[in-house]
């Protein structure tokens, strides 16, 4: 601005040539000022000499609040007699930040006269609705006041406050000059508020336009705190702030960002806060995010209305008085909210920092996501490299109790699998760092799962992996998960059906900390494969040891060569009418008739002449099996069923699945096992010793004994119930004694037989031989002929056998004496054992079984009979 033009002498006497100078001159000066400096220099150095007042005030006024404020407090210090400290904090100090209303009646008489109005203190300080500086004023000697309106155009803009301490107050000529150059002066201020409005756009632009360029290398969150950290240094030097970002479950918000300034306060406090997660709904923040312009909190204020929250707290403690909090948009996504300790609101300002941290944040958080996505990738390749190479449960176990926790930090708590029934889900594989081998054991709820309990039932309805709400029913049935989750810093129990295509193969709980849904549903998706391998193995190995178990079966039936029967007599007739009208069906067969008789030859031809002969007929020695095992040996038994059970064994009733049982010795069978044996008859269904899954049944039983099974039900040895069930088709076959008829045909049968086998011409017998055998009382019955012949073959060199040597005792033996003198030990007691066989009829162990006369266990004579070389012929007796 040029030099005020010089005013010469001060005077307020009237002298109009000079007046219209004065005010010609004054009304140039007022055009040229921009500034406020300006206008003191103005008041102090032009004005002032005109009329010796002691300060001036210029107030603006606000029309959204009806309230006018100091613009221009204080014009030049020589000026004021005793109002130099407008910072102190009593009287001016805190009137020149104050806002005083419009509608006071001294302010509304300023507004409605059309010129300076005067007025005396000394009436109006302490009156009622007066402004309160009149009072401030009045007690610094101030006896009037002249107050004039400032308008543009007709628009009030402000009023001057002219004070004086003069007590006959301001002379006419200096309310005319101040009347006169009023227009002049309103320009003057509209002028000055439009260039300071200018200035600041100007500044705020360039702030805005340094941060924007800040931002654009904005990559990472480091780079925006530096950023926004100089950023707010400038706003708001010694101030502090935190940014918030919403948190992935949509309703709670936690520290992003954050700068505490100088202040001094509580570390754990802070460290609390920047963990908490804070509800979006917590009277505060919602508050903020519903505004679409930056809110001001009182904190003091905050805190009275009863807000217990951890962030206002450490707000006061810091000594913040207000916080200013805004939202954080990036378009129409809500990103997060900037808290920052200020008191004065810049809106454009703030609205620009914010709008680019928005956007800052929404690109770093989008490329955070990227690189976890990738890093996720790269981890599930890896858990999947390792999932493709399980084939057993053993290496299922280890990858997913080992793998997935050291890639995800998350845990398969439980895997279940569906039964056969399809609705009971049983546990495959737990960890075993939550619950022990009795957990699963002795727990049903947790053992047996139907899929129809609700938070299975939720599962199984759900396509994708559920994060499961654990009330206290649900608890219950998860063994505490819920507590042992917690126990472990695993917030989230996680279940998932595995399924492989339609088929549901299980089910599976996790506990993690947080997983994303792709992710989860990925590992599902790679269990649920690994599981379906690994189940597809184990059958492939069953079916591979079934089929082992029926080769090594069939090899040792092929040595044994049972495929014709010899006999063509009127009772070997009836047997074969019997086994041509029962054979195509699958009814029970009872083959009664003494040792040696065919039983087995004939139930291999009934199963032969059966649309069973596709399968092998699996035999059952009831008799030659020790008790403790027969069991097992028919029914099989899970792996750990008991003490040895080392792996699982596929019992003799799976293996004649869809064929032919033969239970040989039926009469032999103990009592507890006829128990077992008469379930599976009757319910054709069983379950492996040790297992839980039913196995249905389609097996034909053909039982054979030597025993008279009537006289065996009326001792109490057998149960009637299971003798009406075998005895559906009863076969007797007749002892060799009963049918000379067949001796011949069946010698020279045998003759051929070993002769070949020992590759020799087929040996002959004499007439006088065949004359022996047909003479003889065969207690060993076909056995004991064939046993004869084949010894004959082998001794005799001769191609006839002229005679044959055959023992004298054809009846019961009685306790004869016998002469060992001369006998080897071994000797001695093959032959011991034969006699006291022949005294038991045979029966090995039980009430008056061999067994027990000898004084060892039955077992033990079975092996001795085995090892001793003992036929049933050599002690069999009628
Ligand atoms: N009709 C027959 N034709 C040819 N061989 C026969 C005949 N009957 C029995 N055998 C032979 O006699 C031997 C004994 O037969 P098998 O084992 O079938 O009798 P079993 O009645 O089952 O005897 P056990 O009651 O002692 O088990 C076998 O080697 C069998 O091949």
């Amino acid at each position: 601005m040029k030099p005020f033009s010089n005013p010469g002498r001060s005077t307020t006497h009237a002298n109009p040539e000079r007046e219209w100078q004065l005010l010609l001159d004054l009304g140039n000066d007022l055009a040229n000022i921009h500034e406020k400096r300006d206008l003191i220099v103005l008041f102090s150095e032009r004005i002032k000499p005109l009329m010796p007042f002691t300060h001036t005030i210029i107030t603006l006024i606000d029309c959204k609040d009806q309230t006018y404020s100091p613009f221009l407090p204080n014009q030049h210090p020589a000026a004021s007699k005793d109002h130099s400290g407008y910072e102190d904090h009593s009287g001016y100090g805190k009137i020149v930040k104050a806002r005083f209303p419009l509608g006071e009646p001294l302010i509304e008489s300023v507004l409605a006269a059309d010129g300076p109005v005067d007025f005396n203190l000394a009436g109006f300080a302490d009156a009622a609705q007066s402004p309160p500086f009149l009072q401030v004023n009045f007690e610094k000697g101030i006896g009037h006041v002249l107050m004039t309106t400032l308008r543009t155009g007709d628009q009030p803009i402000g009023f001057l406050h002219v004070y004086t301490d003069r007590e006959e107050g301001f002379p006419r000529q200096f309310r005319d000059i101040v009347r006169m150059i009023t227009p002049q002066l309103s320009a003057a201020i509209s002028n000055i508020i439009r260039s300071e409005q200018i200035l600041q756009k100007e500044s705020e632009n360039s702030f805005l336009l340094d941060f924007s360029n800040a931002m654009t290398g904005v990559r990472s969150r480091d780079d925006l705190a530096l950023v926004v950290k100089k950023a707010f240094g400038k706003l708001n030097p010694g101030g502090g702030y935190v940014i918030r970002k919403i948190n992935a479950d949509g309703i709670t918000m936690s520290a992003y960002l954050h700068d505490t300034g100088p202040c001094s306060f509580d570390k754990d406090l802070l460290e609390q806060v920047l963990a908490e997660k804070f509800p979006i709904g917590d009277g505060i923040q919602n508050r903020i995010m519903d505004s679409h312009i930056p809110l001001l909190f009182d904190v003091q204020r905050e805190l009275q209305r009863g807000y217990r929250i951890s962030y206002l707290d450490l707000w006061e403690q810091m000594g913040f008085k207000t916080m200013v909090g805004i939202a954080l948009r990036n378009g129409d996504t809500n990103v997060g909210l900037l808290l920052l300790s200020i008191d004065r609101i810049n809106i454009p300002i703030l609205q620009g920092i914010c709008s680019q941290i928005a956007i800052a944040m929404g690109n770093i958080m989008a490329n955070e996501e990227i690189l976890r996505r990738q890093s996720e990738q790269q981890l599930m390749l890896t858990f999947s490299n390792q999932m493709t190479g399980v084939k057993t449960k053993a290496e299922l176990d280890d990858v997913i109790s080992g793998v997935l926790h050291g890639l995800f930090q998350t845990r398969v708590a439980v895997l279940y699998l569906l039964a056969e029934d399809q609705l009971t889900l049983r546990p495959y594989l737990f960890d075993k760092r939550f619950f022990q081998e009795d957990d699963i054991a002795n727990h049903e709820d947790f053992y047996s799962l139907s899929i129809n309990e609700e938070h299975v039932r939720l599962v199984f309805e759900s396509n994708l992996p559920i994060l499961l709400e654990i009330d206290e029913n649900t608890e219950a049935r998860c063994l505490k998960l819920s507590i042992q989750r917690k126990q472990r810093g695993l917030t989230n129990v996680y279940a998932s059906a595995l399924r492989l295509g339609d088929q549901k193969l299980g089910m599976v709980w996790m506990l993690g900390e947080k997983i994303s849904e792709p992710l989860l549903q990925a590992i599902c998706a790679q269990i649920s494969t690994a599981v379906s391998n690994v189940l597809a193995n184990e059958q492939i190995l069953l079916l591979k040891k079934q089929l082992e178990e029926e080769n090594a079966y069939l090899k040792q039936q092929l040595r044994t060569n049972f495929d014709q029967i010899v006999g063509s007599g009127q009772a070997m007739q009836q047997v074969y009418r019997l086994i041509s009208l029962v054979a195509e069906s699958n009814a029970t067969v009872l083959l009664l008739g003494e040792t040696g008789t065919g039983k087995e030859l004939i139930a291999k031809a009934i199963h032969n002449a059966s649309e069973r002969k596709g399968k092998l007929m699996i035999k059952v020695n009831c008799a030659a099996m020790p008790a403790g095992l027969i069991e097992s040996e028919l029914f099989g038994h899970e792996r750990g069923a008991f003490t040895g059970a080392v792996e699982r064994r596929i019992g003799k009733f799976e293996l004649a699945n869809q064929s032919t049982l033969f239970l040989d010795e039926v009469g032999e069978m103990p009592p507890e096992t006829q128990v077992k044996l008469l379930r599976v008859l009757q319910e054709k269904e069983m379950e492996r010793v040790g297992g839980k899954n039913t196995i249905k049944l389609n097996v034909r039983i053909i039982a054979a004994t030597n025993r008279d099974l009537e006289a065996e039900v009326k001792a109490g040895r057998f149960r009637l119930d299971l003798y009406y069930r075998l005895n559906v088709f009863p076969i007797k076959l007749p002892p060799l004694r009963d049918r000379r008829e067949d001796i011949e045909a069946l010698a020279g049968f045998f003759l051929s037989k070993f002769s070949k086998s020992t590759g020799r011409k087929t040996v002959k017998l004499s007439a006088n031989a065949l004359r022996q055998l047909q003479a003889y009382l065969w207690p060993g019955n076909v056995r004991e002929l064939e046993h004869l012949i084949e010894r004959s073959v082998l001794v005799t060199t001769d191609p006839m056998i002229g005679e044959f040597f055959l023992p004298q005792a054809t009846t019961p033996t009685t306790n004869a004496p016998l002469t060992q003198s001369d006998l080897p030990l071994e000797e001695v007691e093959r032959m011991h054992i034969i006699q006291v066989l022949r005294r038991c009829g045979g029966k090995i162990s039980g009430v008056g079984g061999a067994a027990g006369i000898l004084g060892i266990p039955g077992n033990t004579l079975h092996s001795k009979i085995r090892k001793l070389g003992i036929s049933k012929a050599d002690y069999y007796t009628h």
